[in-house]
């Protein structure tokens, strides 16, 4: 009601005549430009109605460490997770308190364990790498061989694919290019779900994620992972097999979602950058582990700098509101909102910002904390450290099968995801590449 009117103390609002929509549509379209006119004109810190959400834009990075710190009692991440597990995942209420709620202690010890721990991990990338082998010796190239192939359409289920394997061992049914449509039908219309446009506008992503949990409780073999781990908890909770596969879905979407697109990217970056192809195929000639190639990881951040577009939400938990480190006072339900690509794409900090460059992080890798692609505080992805290395071992797997050409010029990114993770390419375009099989690889 009175989301226009600014009272003591509280940050500038940038006025919005359509009180609902708000400014969604101007930091949706272009949220760079967005934010730093807003931040000349209102300060640093400002307030703008986001989808009907008063959402507090903090736009000086020295301040983001401090927000990051404040305890539940001051923001939280909590009710926002459960209203994306319930508009998103199609999960019910109780399913989304468990989730959310009552588990966060024990399902947050699981992430540490499998997706942080040193055994798991190595047997997570594993099960990964032999999935790349397997599929990329069996991919279906164009003849001629001259002949471009599009690299996210060819390449996305590939990367999808090993992830399932990872979690699940490779012969679980998720394993399987209809789960791969499955999961592709779900997340294109994700952002809308997430901004909590009502699920039946969205069929096709309703029935691939139906799709999805009709497969996610099959039996996972002798895979004794996180995926197992959580459902013998949901199992203890006597949830039911509905909203066990509803809770469980929401690990296939988080491993995927960003893993497949970051990927593909540094992928494309490296075969359309000779030196950095180079220098990224003499650290694989070493036969080095990939957590021993600098250069290559200096690619995957790069990519992440580039490409990466997470912003960090939390809501003002106390409903008398709370008066922030700055002084700010904020309302009870305002949202705060941290987005890194204002760090990403500051000339302060990074050189000629629109351009990748893979060598980036080589000579300064203390510069790698200022890429922020996992959010931050609480609600940090668990799933980091294992992402990292399953795009090193997909990048080192391709260039062992394949010369990559990259055919013309990268096309965009996706700018209708901006918020939620690693964009993808744009809709209807694709990085175009000549494939072809290395000497020796031939079968
Ligand atoms: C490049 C790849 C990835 C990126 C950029 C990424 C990014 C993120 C971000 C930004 C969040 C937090 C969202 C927030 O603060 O609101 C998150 C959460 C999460 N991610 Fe990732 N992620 C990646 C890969 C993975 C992988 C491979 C897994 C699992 C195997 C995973 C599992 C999760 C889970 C379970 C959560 C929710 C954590 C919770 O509920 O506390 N992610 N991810």
């Amino acid at each position: 009601m009175y989301q226009n009117h600014r009272r003591p103390n509280e940050p500038a609002i940038v006025f919005s005549f359509i009180l609902n929509l708000g400014s969604a549509i101007s930091f949706g379209s272009d949220p760079l430009t967005f934010l730093r006119e807003n931040k000349k004109k209102l300060g640093s810190t400002f307030c703008a109605v986001i989808a009907g959400n008063r959402t507090v834009f903090i736009n000086d990075p020295e301040d983001w460490k401090g927000i990051l710190r404040l305890p539940k009692s001051m923001l939280s991440f909590d009710d926002i997770g459960k209203e994306v597990l319930v508009s998103s995942f199609y999960m019910n209420a109780r399913t989304a308190d468990a989730v959310q709620f009552e588990g966060a202690k024990v399902l947050h010890g699981q992430f540490v364990k499998y997706l942080q721990g040193r055994d798991s991990m190595s047997a997570m990338t594993g099960r990964a790498q032999d999935s790349f082998e397997a599929q990329l010796s069996q991919l279906r190239l164009p003849c001629p061989p001259s002949d471009p192939v599009p690299l996210f359409s060819t390449l996305s289920s590939v990367v999808f694919k090993a992830t399932m394997s990872s979690l699940f061992g490779p012969d679980h049914p998720l394993v399987s290019e209809s789960s791969y449509e499955d999961f592709a039908a779900h997340d294109a219309n994700f952002p809308f779900l997430a901004g909590g446009a009502p699920s039946f506008l969205f069929p096709s992503s309703s029935s691939g994620s139906a799709g999805l949990r009709s497969k996610v409780v099959s039996s996972v073999g002798d895979v004794k992972g996180l995926m197992d781990a959580r459902d013998s908890y949901f199992k203890e909770i006597n949830l039911s097999p509905s909203d066990r596969a509803a809770a469980q879905a929401v690990i296939v979407w988080a491993s995927a979602a960003n893993t497949v697109p970051t990927a593909v990217w540094t992928l494309a970056h490296i075969a359309s950058s000779p030196s950095s192809l180079s220098s990224v195929r003499r650290e694989l000639s070493a036969l080095s582990a990939v957590d021993d190639m600098p250069y290559l990881d200096s690619c995957v951040h790069e990519t992440f700098r580039l490409k990466s577009s997470s912003m960090t939400v939390r809501k003002v938990t106390s409903p008398v509101g709370v008066t922030l480190p700055g002084g700010a006072r904020l309302r009870g339900g305002d949202r705060v909102a941290i987005f890194p690509p204002l760090q990403h794409m500051d000339p302060r900090n990074f050189e000629e910002p629109e351009t990748w460059k893979g060598g980036r992080f080589v000579d300064e890798p203390g510069k790698k904390n200022l890429v922020m692609p996992f959010g931050g505080g609480a609600s940090k992805c668990p799933g980091r450290l294992f992402a990292l290395r399953e795009v090193k071992v997909f990048i080192r797997a391709v260039l062992t099968e394949f010369d990559v050409e990259v055919v013309g010029e990268l096309p965009e990114f996706d700018k209708t995801r901006v918020g939620l993770g690693i964009n993808g390419v744009e809709k209807g375009k694709d990085v175009m590449c000549r494939l072809r099989r290395r000497v020796g690889k031939r079968e």
